[in-house]
């Protein structure tokens, strides 16, 4: 298989990042264009936009993604890519390593704390980097993410996955309890440049935006002004 380009490398060496996402629809804001979007093409403008890595839904049900989205996107870029999808085991971990994924997302809350860190141990044998998502950072309290010799990122979803609502201060309110060890990264409800800068002033690594990059009609010129720092 070819090398992944590193997630976690990615994130360190830039001093603010955007994690741009490829985004058909959400179950709560519906279509994300008009028409049917080329997630190579959608992929290409995020690379020339200055994208630090780039997020491909592959949720079929919720979002209208697909592994063979992920595989196209892959194959497009050489920044980092992450699976964004609700996962739960080895397998799809592999599946996101195979279809040349950089990363792959953990939702701490999706998963009890034996399957965490198994899968966290498992991610580092096949060589797949994590982000590693929580809604509120006591999900992942006593988690000991050096001992399990855990690479990628930790990230604040600002949007709660069970009632969909955003709460566009969380990330800043957060940040202090996401520690230093790993890069952080800010996710859902950014919608423009003054979101992005008091992320980066607040200490955050990156943010993830899917639905704002989306709907833009110029989407190349609505991530660079994303690119803050
Ligand atoms: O479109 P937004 O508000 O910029 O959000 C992007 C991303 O954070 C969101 O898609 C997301 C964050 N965590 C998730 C977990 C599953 C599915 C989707 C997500």
């Amino acid at each position: 298989m070819i090398a992944a380009p590193s997630f976690e490398g990615a994130l360190r060496t830039r001093r603010f990042g955007v994690i741009a996402e490829v985004k058909r629809r959400s179950p709560v804001r519906g279509s994300m264009t008009d028409g049917e979007i080329s997630p190579r093409e959608v992929a290409l403008d995020y690379q020339a936009g200055g994208a630090a890595a780039i997020s491909v839904l592959t949720d079929a049900p919720h979002f209208g993604g697909s592994l063979d989205d992920l595989a196209e996107v892959a194959q497009a870029v050489s920044i980092p890519v992450l699976r964004k999808d609700f996962l739960l085991s080895e397998r799809d971990l592999c599946d996101a390593r195979i279809y040349g994924a950089s990363a792959a997302l953990l939702i701490a809350a999706a998963l009890d704390r034996g399957d965490l860190e198994r899968l966290i141990r498992f991610s580092g044998s096949i060589g797949i980097d994590i982000l590693l998502e929580v809604h509120d950072p006591e999900e992942i309290s006593g988690l000991d993410l050096v001992g399990l010799d855990f690479h990628g990122a930790l990230g604040i979803n600002q949007r709660d996955l069970l009632t969909f609502e955003v709460d566009p201060d969380r990330a800043v309110s957060f940040r202090s309890q996401l520690g230093d060890a790993f890069p952080v990264v800010a996710e859902s409800g950014v919608k423009g440049p003054e979101d992005a800068r008091a992320l980066a002033e607040a200490g955050y690594d990156a943010i993830l935006v899917g639905e704002t990059l989306m709907r833009a009609e110029d989407r190349l010129g609505a991530l660079k002004a994303l690119c803050v720092l």
